[in-house]
């Protein structure tokens, strides 16, 4: 496989960028060699900047879930910068939007737009105290919610993939009311509500974990956890970041048919866009400003060009509706991975969700953080490798999900199939 131009790239990169990257995950080093420079993607396919082609399984980490370069949202961004770009004031777009939104998420009657998943969830940390009056915050172990201080603490995401337990320049009291609970186990939950009786704010989830690769909780767990939640006057913060508009256009809320207190969106709903999104009932909502007391803004909240995006990728997805080819699909990969696993001797285990799907190379069910780290992540590192060379652009981590898009062709999940047994052959 020929990478000089990336390497090159990733040379010249080091010079006034960290790591040449700007976001660790892209700088390959849980899977060493160098990291694959972009120059273009269309459809199903992205290109690198030496001219190999990939089909892209990772779409930008979730947001291309129609796949690159849909016409209409092309349409409807260049119509959008025709216009302006930003204008510092309110347009019928924003509005658009968050009628989308509301009429998706039952738990939503106001939103507010950010410009990420991180900015999402930190402004609902500050709403979820300030709207019970407390200061705990419980999180799970594995979850990745962003980069805010206070949930920087046992992530998934990067810092798994890094091996870091938390960041530094984090200062203690930032997180000293950070509490981190079992995902899955809902007695690690009881256990810290007992601890700490009308002192918790609020417990954010990952309905569907994606950050340490895919673990899909048991209906029962969360169910008990919004009951539980419910009963101790504790906010349920549902961070659909990764998982809204995945499997049900309604988002991992609709899948367990629970309704969050607050619901926090990112990814799709930009639609590639940065965009993302935080939203609860009135009572909750209106203590934001202007309405309320917790200030809350951003220059380019909302921006025209990223809202006409989102509102036309929503709209596509809704008229594409691919949910259930997202599982006919997927079911596919997995029985592929699995087969090929007891073909040649690798451990393997698969874990899914809708569009989003990963191997976990471990003998071990994958059903909380720290099973997913039984992971054998040399071998991972192996297939990464082995799966660029047979065309496929998967995560370089193998704590991070794989996301389908949903122009996939037959032929495209054919080449998926082989290029997946071909190099679990690889490594065996
Ligand atoms: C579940 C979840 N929450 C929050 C975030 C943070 O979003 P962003 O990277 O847009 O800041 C991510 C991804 O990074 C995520 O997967
Ligand atoms: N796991 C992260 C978000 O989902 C990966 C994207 C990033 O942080 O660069």
């Amino acid at each position: 496989m020929q990478l000089d131009k990336s390497k090159q790239l990733f040379e010249r990169g080091q010079k006034h960028l960290v790591g040449a990257v700007n976001s660790p995950v892209r700088a390959f080093n849980s899977v060493g060699g160098n990291p694959l420079f972009i120059k273009n993607a269309e459809g199903t396919k992205i290109y690198d900047v030496d001219g190999n082609e990939y089909i892209d399984l990772v779409g930008s980490y979730g947001p291309m879930i129609l796949g690159h370069g849909n016409p209409a949202v092309k349409d409807a961004v260049k119509a959008a910068v025709d216009r302006g770009f930003t204008f510092g004031a309110s347009t019928e777009d924003e509005i658009v939007l968050s009628e989308m939104v509301a009429d998706t998420f039952p738990s939503i009657d106001k939103v507010r737009f950010v410009n990420s998943g991180t900015e999402a969830v930190l402004s609902a940390i500050r709403l979820a105290r300030a709207f019970t009056g407390r200061n705990k915050i419980v999180k799970f172990a594995g979850c990745y919610h962003g980069h805010s201080d206070s949930l920087l603490v046992a992530a998934g995401s990067g810092l798994v993939t890094l091996g870091l337990p938390g960041s530094q320049g984090v200062p203690e009291a930032a997180v000293k009311d950070t509490l981190v609970a079992l995902y899955n186990d809902i007695e690690s939950v009881k256990q810290l509500i007992n601890q700490f009786p009308d002192e918790i704010a609020a417990i954010f989830i990952e309905p569907v974990a994606g950050n340490m690769g895919v673990v899909v909780p048991e209906q029962k767990f969360m169910t008990e956890l919004r009951e539980l939640t419910k009963a101790h006057g504790i906010l349920l913060v549902v961070d659909e970041v990764m998982t809204g508009f995945r499997k049900k256009f309604g988002g991992a809320q609709d899948h367990f048919n629970i309704v969050a207190d607050i619901t926090c969106l990112g990814k799709v709903i930009g639609g590639g866009m940065p965009v993302g999104a935080y939203g609860a009932r009135n009572e909750i909502m209106n203590m934001v400003a202007p309405l309320g007391p917790v200030y809350q803004a951003g220059t380019l909240s909302g921006n025209p060009i990223a809202m006409a995006c989102g509102i036309a990728t929503l709209k596509e997805l809704k008229k594409l509706n691919p949910y259930e080819k997202f599982e006919k699909e997927a079911a596919e990969i997995e029985a592929c991975i699995i087969d090929a696993g007891k073909e040649f001797g690798v451990d393997v285990k698969v874990n899914r969700f809708g569009a989003m799907i990963n191997p976990f190379f471990t003998k071990e069910e994958v059903v909380d953080f720290k099973t997913a780290q039984t992971s054998d992540t040399k071998k991972f590192a192996k297939f990464f490798w082995a799966m660029a060379e047979n065309g496929m652009y998967i995560p370089p981590s193998q704590f991070e999900s794989w996301f389908l898009p949903a122009t996939l062709s037959d032929t495209d999940l054919i080449k998926i199939k082989e290029a997946i047994r071909a190099s679990i052959q690889s490594i065996k």
